[in-house]
């Protein structure tokens, strides 16, 4: 798709999510868990958000579908085509035009046959496209039948994938879609959501795996302690990673195997990057030392 058609199909500007907590003495604490958050997606292309194991990742996508717990407190704006994201533009859009493959398949309704779910609210008139969904991720008839707890692991992350196949969405919103597929199923899965996004529609890809969404991604966000630090070209991520802004996606970048292991280790204390924190536009070591 031609760069100047693209526009701006989901703005998240400033978005913040935090939960209220108690202690034992009933002191109210607020923990921030995302902060001044801003992502853009475009019509025609896959973002990816790539951060570290609980750093707020699908917090991010279930602030976008409006799916958080009741404790959140969310902040910032949302807009999606044009119109800001309300409680109630969300549940109209949710499952029709923007379609959620979640992290976890506990999102799958247990007292709902597979097949109806993977129908949707398009009910029988959809049942082609599930049944051509299930054989490309060889499930096989009869898994249209079953209740999700008679599902492996692996077949319920098929399913998940083919109900955001069959909804016909504008915008797919991929939470972790890869892990437990084998590695034909999980290039497949990666394959339909860039055939998606060359169709002129949106993908928001979630993943703490940086190698698989230069594979398949236009842009790249680097997600750290709850905040996006940079968003590149996946062109940026090349050579020794000088194209890139931040001493955190670079020492991301140069971490890959294919660029050997290359572990920022601070100076004073040698501990790994894993351990920095960002403060301004530079990283600090737990030890105090700045980068
Ligand atoms: N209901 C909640 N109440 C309080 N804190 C929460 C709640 N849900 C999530 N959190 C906090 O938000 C943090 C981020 O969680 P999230 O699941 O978004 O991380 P993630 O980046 O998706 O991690 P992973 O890669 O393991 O999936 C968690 O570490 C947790 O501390
Ligand atoms: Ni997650």
């Amino acid at each position: 798709m031609a760069e100047s058609k693209r526009t701006v199909i989901l703005d998240v500007q400033g978005l913040s999510v935090a939960f209220d907590s108690y202690d034992a003495s009933l002191k109210k604490s607020t923990n921030l868990t995302i902060a001044d958050l801003s992502i853009q997606i475009h019509t025609g292309e896959i973002l990816a958000v790539v951060g570290s194991s609980g750093s707020g990742k699908s917090l991010l996508a279930h602030a976008i579908m409006g799916i958080l717990p009741y404790n959140a407190r969310v902040g910032g704006k949302m807009t999606y085509k044009g119109k800001e994201l309300t409680r109630e533009y969300q549940e109209k859009l949710q499952g029709k035009e923007i379609a959620f493959i979640p992290q976890s398949v506990a999102y799958l309704d247990p007292l709902m046959r597979v097949g109806e779910q993977v129908r949707g609210t398009g009910g029988e008139r959809l049942r082609e496209a599930q049944r051509k969904a299930f054989k490309k991720y060889r499930l096989d008839e009869k898994a249209e039948k079953l209740y999700p707890f008679q599902l492996s692991g692996g077949m319920a992350r098929r399913i998940l994938i083919s109900t955001a196949v069959v909804a016909n969405a504008e915008l797919i919103i991929a939470d972790e879609p890869t892990p437990g597929l084998d590695l034909n199923l999980a290039i497949q899965a990666l394959k339909d959501l860039r055939e998606f996004a060359d169709l002129g529609k949106g993908v928001l890809l979630i993943t703490h795996d940086i190698d698989l969404a230069l594979n398949v991604a236009d842009r790249i966000s680097i997600f750290h302690s709850g905040t996006v630090v940079e968003t590149a070209r996946k062109e940026d991520f090349s050579g020794d990673g000088e194209g890139l802004k931040h001493l955190y996606s670079r020492a991301l970048f140069r971490a890959l195997p294919q660029n050997g292991f290359q572990i920022a280790r601070c100076p004073k204390c040698g501990l790994s990057c894993a351990v920095w924190e960002i403060d301004g536009d530079e990283l600090r070591c737990a030890c105090g030392y700045h980068a």
